[in-house]
């Protein structure tokens, strides 16, 4: 479960500060899969970036699974964010590794070791089993984008945030990897987090929520 407090972040625009998250309340239950939308500018970045700990209130708190994020110290952020599972628009994977190299990263800072038959289910879960010695080169964006999930997941997060995953991808892959996406968070019971821009991807799931003016209207 995540809960937000009356929380406040401020931007330094220029000469002026300008609130992008001004007094946030929310709630979020475990395994919930949320949808996160709003204009451009709005944000959303941000909030992800708050829930992640790599950003820190101005005020208020974050209490991510009973752990108050907001409170904690620089080398405990580092732990805690090593937990959780980011995936990016832009993949970010390591071009020297192969594909269940980059798979196994996340996992390998965090202490697991995953095991061959954990990595080669999750490689058939993405349609990647006969990717595994391949390099992020000779992949495709959606292929690429299926070992970016593979690398959350085998870190076993409680929570996904995902900044815009197919944001780089045609509409027909976007919704393929998306709802693969869901599916897979659904399976192991992980609250996911997606910041998009389509509607038609939000339409997948139950709870949309939209920032606007640093407030959510759910
Ligand atoms: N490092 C920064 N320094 C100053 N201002 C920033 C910085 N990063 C973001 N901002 C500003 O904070 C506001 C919110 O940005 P954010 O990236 O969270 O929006 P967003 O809703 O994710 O936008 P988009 O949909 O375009 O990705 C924007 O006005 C942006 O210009």
């Amino acid at each position: 479960m995540i809960s937000l407090n009356n929380v406040f972040f401020t931007r330094q625009d220029g000469g002026t500060k300008r609130q992008i998250i001004n007094d946030l309340s929310l709630t979020i239950l475990p395994a919930a899969h949320i949808a996160l939308l709003g204009d451009s500018g709005s944000g959303k970045t941000t909030l992800l970036n708050l829930l992640a700990g790599l950003l820190s209130p101005d005020a208020g708190t974050i209490t991510v699974n009973q752990q108050k994020i907001s409170e904690l110290t620089a080398s405990e952020l580092a732990l805690y964010r090593r937990k959780i599972g980011i995936i990016f628009q832009h993949y970010q994977l390591l071009s020297p590794l192969n594909v269940k190299d980059n798979m196994c990263f996340q996992a390998r800072l965090n202490g697991l070791s995953p095991s061959d038959d954990e990595v080669n289910t999750m490689a058939k879960k993405l349609g990647l089993e006969n990717k595994l010695t391949a390099m992020p080169e000779q992949l495709s964006g959606g292929e690429q984008q299926r070992v970016g999930i593979g690398r959350a997941l085998l870190n076993k997060p409680k929570l996904l945030l995902a900044d815009e995953p197919t944001g780089n991808l045609d509409a027909a892959r976007s919704l393929d990897i998306v709802t693969l996406l869901k599916s897979l968070c659904e399976e192991e019971q992980i609250i996911l987090i997606m910041v998009t821009h389509s509607q038609q991807l939000a339409n997948q799931f139950t709870t949309q929520l939209f920032l606007k003016d640093g407030q959510i209207n759910g």
